[in-house]
């Protein structure tokens, strides 16, 4: 797209839409339109920067037309993100995890009528993490997978959407299903591991970005591939440019790998 695109951020208070209020005001491909967060947020009606004729609101009704909007809020939000973008024709970039298989399932739906990008993770090395992961995954099929993952103490969702990526990429590598090969959960006699499963460990605390690794155990030798987040704003950067690919392509579900190869000329 050549013309400035207008987006709006979802979940605008929160530290990933801190992340890309900050990102976006000095980025000259967009016009920041709306800065949306929770109706009961304290920053409502606040200006969302020092100066700025722009405040936050949770009015989706007043908002002005729109190319795309990003969303890092949380399920409730999403539904409203989602709702808005269906009745607007509006492009929708999903960064929210946690969200449920429902709602999973309407923005399946809802990409017949507009464009949707989805991705657990908008790092460039965790999307290459997953693609090694599954060459890994395949040539060492009847190795044991885990996969650990470390957060900050105020994330609400676990697993991480990454490490359930993570785990659907390797499933799928080794022709499973992840629903039917997932434990996330181990306490008391759980007795001996069944081959075959993919299990998920969970840390919370501090201030941790995002850590994953995938765990590919052997007899007498080990696999580890592992990726390090130490700033959120990687996030909020592949988000943004994200959402400007997204921006004016035709209805569809788009991952994170169509805009890569896409760029890569692949
Ligand atoms: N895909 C990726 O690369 C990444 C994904 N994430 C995911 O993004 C999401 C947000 O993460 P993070 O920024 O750390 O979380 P925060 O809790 O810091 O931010 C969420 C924001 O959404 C707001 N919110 C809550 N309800 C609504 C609503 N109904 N409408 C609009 N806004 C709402 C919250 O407001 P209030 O606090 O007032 O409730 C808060 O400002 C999580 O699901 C996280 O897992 C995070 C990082 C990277
Ligand atoms: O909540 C977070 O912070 C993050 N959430 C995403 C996830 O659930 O995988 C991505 C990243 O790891 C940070």
């Amino acid at each position: 797209m050549g013309e400035i695109v207008r987006v709006a951020v979802n979940g605008a208070t929160g530290r990933m839409g801190r992340a890309l209020l900050e990102l976006l005001r000095r980025d000259r491909r967009f016009a920041l339109v709306a800065a949306i967060t929770a109706p009961d947020a304290p920053e409502m009606g606040a200006p969302v920067a020092h100066g700025s004729q722009l405040c936050f609101t949770h009015d989706w009704s007043a908002i002005g037309p729109l190319d795309v909007v990003i969303d890092f809020s949380g399920p409730d939000g999403l539904a409203s993100a989602l709702a808005h973008c269906e009745a607007n024709g509006v492009a929708l970039v999903v960064g929210t995890t946690g969200y449920g298989d429902e709602l999973a399932r309407r923005i399946d739906a809802a990409a017949a009528r507009i464009a949707v990008l989805r991705s657990a993770n908008f790092s460039l090395g965790v999307a290459v993490l997953a693609r090694l992961l599954r060459e890994a995954s395949a040539a060492l099929a009847d190795w044991d997978l885990e996969i650990v993952e470390a957060h900050h103490g105020r994330k609400e969702d676990a697993p991480s959407g990454t490490a359930l990526l993570l785990g659907e990429s390797a499933a799928a590598a080794r022709g499973v299903s992840l629903d039917a090969q997932a434990v996330y959960a181990r306490e008391g006699r759980t007795g001996p591991r069944q081959p075959g499963t993919i299990g998920f460990a969970v840390v919370r605390g501090g201030d941790i970005v995002g850590e994953h690794t995938a765990m590919l155990i052997g007899q007498g030798e080990r696999l580890e591939l592992s990726h390090r987040a130490t700033d959120r704003s990687i996030f909020a950067r592949g988000a943004i440019e994200a959402a400007h690919w997204l921006a004016g392509k035709p209805a569809g579900a788009y991952g994170l790998d169509a805009m890569l190869a896409e760029r890569s000329g692949r």
